[in-house]
């Protein structure tokens, strides 16, 4: 149900559905319409007010039909009452009738009359994304769906494109004991997706430790039907010691609907969304609120008002950098970066010919996958872009990206068969691209996203001077890689994105031109990372 197929493009008007109606250009992709169809958490952690601040810090726009009332908090829940479901279909009209809906997140459905009229409602309105969070028990142990309603609920699986249980969960809709370890887990998720038709996220956080997922707390995708790159697509993750783990799953599965309506890809959802919920659990802490299992920290990655308040007093707007001062101390910050990365095998062997072959093609293969995520950094940096010359130029530079990896397919990988897969550096420097990509900031995405224009750009500069220096050789085996790093458009694209990322620190308080700082100096670190890569993983 992936929205892969634009229905306004073969029906006449008449036929499309409210959610289809016309809205302003490039809106829903900007800032999706996410609507959690979930009960109500009155101290906040979980339920539709967890949904709602999730889907705001993955920049979505939430909209919330409750299903039930609950009275808990922290210390677990104390009494459920369910409204007559006419009434959730009569708030699910109201809002199809009226808003165009990107994205569905599903959670504490409490009985089987509103699982039937949310099925009803579904089959009528088709949404293009539905995420399906099969609530049941909440970590307290306390119900959250009658017993007698768990048939429904098996029965609504196919109607979700994603199904997100946890353990016990997996186990309730399989009918089978609680998976023992992560193996299992996973064998449990190719059974449930085989028998729903649909893609279910296998997640870590009840599993035992030391049970051969280590100390880690992994994801995973799994989809028996081709619906992926692979059947299972493993995330893996740091596992956060912390009791505030409070409503994880309602803030995963609504930060997955909220990425996939942007991104139109769940693996590229989840390797969004993880690295953020890591943080919410990690900077839980920060929140004072109860005296059991706390909330996580969903706008973790948002700046302290309080504090940028206070240190735009304290500092004054004298504070602000010249124009091109700030870009000058990302300079000064990453020549240490850029010397080592002179210094690397790689690079003296891609000057001197003597890079063995297999180490150039794993090279240009990593550059391949690396630049599809890249452009989708670039594409969400347009999205986000204060300025219409912005969202061109960082627009353009996004599909320049998609353009040179087809390229690098065409020409340069076909004659060099590499390994295809992903890359642990490659994967870390995507997911921390990705990971600055969500984090509220403008500022800081272009700020993460600069050393790849940059140092890229110094690095051919210099090495493409060194060739012409040696009498650019013909023999030489990189000569037609190293003539392609003298591109004046490449070397204009720099200047330009150096310029925007200067602008956007000079608009930037004090706290966020740091955090933009540390972004950088995170991708200059990355980039000697990555040329050093096919010494280490070819
Ligand atoms: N201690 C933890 N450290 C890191 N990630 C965690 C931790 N606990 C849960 N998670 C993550 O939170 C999400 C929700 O998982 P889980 O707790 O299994 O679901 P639920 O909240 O539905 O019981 C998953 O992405 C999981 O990996
Ligand atoms: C109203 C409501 N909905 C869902 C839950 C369960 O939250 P979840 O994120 O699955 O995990 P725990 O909070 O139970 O760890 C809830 N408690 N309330």
């Amino acid at each position: 149900m992936s929205a892969t197929v634009n229905p306004s493009e073969f029906l006449p008007d008449a036929f499309l559905p409210p959610n289809f109606l016309p809205s302003a250009p490039s809106a829903p992709l900007r800032i999706p319409r996410v609507l959690a169809i979930a009960g109500s958490d009155p101290s906040g952690g979980a339920g539709i007010q967890a949904d709602l601040k999730s889907i705001a810090a993955n920049g979505g726009y939430g909209m919330a039909a409750i299903t039930a009332l609950t009275a808990q908090n922290t210390q677990g829940v104390r009494a459920v009452h369910v409204p007559p479901a006419e009434f959730l279909t009569a708030q699910l009209d109201a809002i199809s009738d009226d808003i165009g809906i990107d994205a569905v997140k599903i959670g504490m459905l409490g009985d089987a009359a509103v699982i039937d009229a949310v099925r009803t409602w579904l089959e009528k309105v088709r949404p293009a994304v539905v995420v399906l969070d099969p609530v049941m028990v909440a970590t307290s142990g306390d119900r959250l769906l009658k017993e007698s309603a768990e048939a429904a609920l098996q029965a609504l699986l196919p109607l979700a494109d994603l199904i997100t249980p946890n353990l016990a969960e997996l186990a309730i809709l399989l009918k089978e004991p609680v998976a023992a370890d992560w193996v299992e887990a996973l064998e449990q998720g190719k059974r449930l997706a085989a028998l729903s038709g649909t893609t279910v996220l296998v997640k870590g956080g009840h599993l035992p430790g030391g049970d051969g997922a280590g100390d880690g707390c992994p994801d995973a995708l799994v989809n028996t039907v081709g619906l992926l790159g692979q059947e299972t697509v493993v995330v893996p993750g740091e596992r956060i010691v912390t009791r505030n783990s409070h409503g994880t799953g309602c803030s995963l599965s609504s930060a997955m609907a909220t990425v996939q309506a942007r991104v139109g890809n769940w693996e590229a959802a989840l390797r969004e969304v993880k690295p953020w919920l890591l943080g919410a659990l990690r900077e839980a802490s920060a929140l004072d609120v109860g005296t059991g299992n706390g909330p996580v920290h969903h706008f973790h990655h948002v700046q302290d008002r309080t504090s940028s308040q206070h240190s735009q007093h304290s500092q004054g707007p004298a504070e602000t950098p010249a124009e091109g001062e700030f870009a000058a101390a990302l300079r000064d910050g990453a020549a240490a970066d850029l010397d080592a990365i002179y210094a690397l095998d790689f690079i003296r062997g891609l000057a001197d010919g003597t890079l063995p072959e297999h180490e150039f093609a794993y090279y240009l293969a990593q550059d391949a996958i690396y630049l599809n995520g890249y452009s989708r950094v670039l594409a969400r940096a347009a999205a986000v872009a204060p300025t219409e010359a912005e969202q061109l130029f960082w627009a353009r530079s996004a599909q320049t990206c998609l353009e040179v990896e087809s390229e690098l397919h065409r020409s340069w990988l076909s004659t060099r068969p590499a390994a295809a897969g992903l890359g642990p550096v490659t994967k870390s420097y995507v997911d921390h691209l990705l990971a600055a990509s969500v984090s509220g900031s403008y500022g800081v995405l272009v700020a993460a996203a600069l050393p790849c224009f940059w140092l890229y750009a110094e690095v051919g500069a210099t090495l493409h001077r060194e060739f012409l220096a040696g009498g650019a050789p013909a023999a030489h085996p990189y000569a037609d890689w190293l003539r392609t790093y003298a591109d004046e458009d490449f070397a204009a694209a720099t200047r330009q994105a150096i310029a925007y990322t200067d602008a956007a620190a000079r608009q930037a308080s004090a706290g966020e031109r740091e955090a933009m700082a540390l972004a950088f100096r995170q991708s200059s670190r990355y980039e000697v990372h990555f040329f050093d890569a096919p010494r280490l993983h070819a």
